[in-house]
């Protein structure tokens, strides 16, 4: 956990947590008007590396949005490009130093008006950041409704206006930026959609906040990288055989027999030492043909939860999954509920995903009294509302808290799936996936990633990691592969991401 630590670069920031840093960095003797001035020039260098002269339209908000708009109007019209201010507020409201860059900007102040589009070529989005309450409304409505339907090419500052930084929630119309220029450190808006399809390119830009001020802080999200657990990563020893590599137990059912497939290959390519596929005795064959290197064993009819007990009497099957294709259909229901709670009752680390999680919709507290050792947990929304709806209904819109709860809530690590998949584990701390690409969404690409956790979680990896890990490179192996990916793909290009992986953080 040290190295999660509070200064990492892939800490993220609520819009409270950055008013706190921003707040001590001035405490630490950075003057706030400086911050600004900082925090201007860099949305202004920015636009300067990424558009030619243009006439540009600066629209300026109440708060400090609007203040770094002042600034960076101010830059590019130094640098001899055609600037016009819209201003929207009051000045008598403005903080000292939003005021300050008020007065200091040279040109015309104007109102907020619609038809100011007519001669622009690119907005400078200033109006609201990290102070937004709610909707727009009025002038600044009026203007984002115009820069949309005008397609217009937007660089927003901090966040598009209309999103919350802090949850990548929309309020009503926003007009979606090409760059979005934020300070410090990411917001979790900037991760998570909508925020993250409205923002375009994202630049961090150091505005002098010194690190150390976040070591006051009491944060618990970070984006996805493994600079966050490679140094716990179960690297293979070179003197280890298979048995020190972990014997991971996929069940897989009757009907869906390639999801526990692809669920026992991607455990097998993640580096379990073994993998034993428990099967009911009627498609045992099925299984069994199609097998090699994963090892397929019968469960007798009427009698598959007791064998599969029995089967788990072996202290060397240390890691289960229980869910890709286990089935729900009529008494299929009653089995995958057994089968879970004969998992848990082990207490070894446990993934559930799928029909193991759906089996328990009825009663999901009966599923969460069941955990008790380490386990993970992998819905996707559907599957998370049927486990959680009071808390999917309560925070709509907020993924982050959702997940956190929820987490909170069973005591597994809970990974919400989806584009921008959150991983959060019991004891507050959320890490936000951003690596995944569309060509993920596809059938059979869960399946691969709950084998991709077990196969981490049987070499010993501490749960959370190993999910962590695991989404990480269920991304990277699926941008191996790129356009035109099946789940089949995803296992057998993960040699090529291990390796990768391997060799830039693997030491001695
Ligand atoms: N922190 C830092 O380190 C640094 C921060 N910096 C910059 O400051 C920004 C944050 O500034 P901020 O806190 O003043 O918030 P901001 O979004 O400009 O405006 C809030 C105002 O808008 C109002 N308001 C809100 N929603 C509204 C709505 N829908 N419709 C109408 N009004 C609405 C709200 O009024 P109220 O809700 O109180 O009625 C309040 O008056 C941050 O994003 C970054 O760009 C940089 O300078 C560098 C250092
Ligand atoms: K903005």
């Amino acid at each position: 956990m040290d190295h999660m630590d509070k200064q990492h670069p892939q800490i993220l920031l609520t819009a409270s947590e950055m008013g706190e840093a921003d707040k001590a960095a001035v405490q630490a003797g950075v003057p706030a008007m400086e911050l600004m001035a900082a925090a201007g020039k860099a949305v202004a260098d920015a636009v300067l590396e990424r558009w030619s002269r243009c006439r540009v339209l600066v629209l300026c908000g109440p708060g400090n949005n609007g203040g770094d708009g002042f600034v960076v109007a101010q830059f590019l019209l130094s640098a001899g490009w055609p600037v016009r201010l819209a201003f929207w507020g009051s000045v008598e409201t403005l903080s000292a130093e939003a005021a300050y860059f008020y007065q200091a900007w040279q040109g015309e102040i104007e109102a907020f008006a619609t038809d100011l589009l007519d001669q622009t070529d690119l907005v400078i989005d200033a109006m609201f950041g990290a102070g937004l309450t709610r909707s727009l409304e009025g002038k600044p409505r009026d203007m984002v409704d115009a820069i949309i339907k005008r397609k217009m090419p937007v660089c927003a500052i901090d966040v598009p206006s209309g999103v919350d930084g802090t949850t990548g929630a929309a309020f009503g119309l926003v007009a979606p930026a090409e760059l979005t220029v934020t300070f410090f450190r990411k917001k979790p808006g900037h991760l998570l959609f909508p925020g993250r399809g409205l923002c375009g390119k994202l630049v961090v830009a150091d505005i002098g906040i010194p690190a150390p001020v976040l070591d006051e802080l009491n944060l618990h999200t970070w984006e996805n990288s493994p600079e966050l657990w490679y140094r716990e990563y179960p690297w293979p020893r070179l003197d280890g055989h298979k048995f020190h590599r972990g014997h991971a137990v996929v069940f897989g059912g009757e009907n869906m027999t390639g999801a526990s497939r692809l669920t026992a290959r991607a455990a097998m390519r993640m580096g379990a030492g073994l993998v034993t596929l428990a099967v009911p005795i009627k498609v045992w064959a099925i299984y069994a043909t199609a097998m090699t290197c994963v090892m397929v064993t019968k469960l007798e009819q009427s009698q598959e939860a007791e064998d599969f007990e029995e089967l788990l009497l072996d202290p060397r099957h240390n890691a289960i999954v229980v869910g890709p294709g286990a089935g729900l259909a009529g008494f299929e229901r009653i089995r995958t509920r057994k089968i879970v709670l004969a998992a848990l009752a082990t207490n070894r680390p446990t993934v559930l995903d799928a029909d193991g999680l759906s089996a328990f919709a009825d009663d999901p507290k009966i599923l969460f009294e069941a955990i008790n050792g380490p386990c993970v947990m992998t819905p996707h929304e559907g599957e998370f509302a049927r486990l959680f709806p009071d808390i999917n209904e309560e925070h709509a819109g907020d993924k982050l808290r959702r997940a956190r709860l929820a987490a909170k809530l069973s005591a597994a690590v809970v990974i919400l799936k989806g584009a921008d998949t959150v991983i959060a584990s019991p004891d507050g701390r959320a890490i936000i996936n951003s690596n995944a690409p569309a060509d993920l969404a596809t059938g059979g690409s869960g399946d691969v990633l709950a084998g991709f956790i077990v196969g981490l979680l049987a070499q010993g990896f501490e749960p959370f990691y190993a999910a962590a890990a695991a989404v990480w490179m269920h991304g990277e192996a699926a941008c191996e592969v790129g356009a035109g990916l099946i789940a089949e793909d995803l296992p057998d290009h993960l040699p090529k991401v291990l390796t990768a992986f391997k060799k830039q953080y693997y030491t001695d």
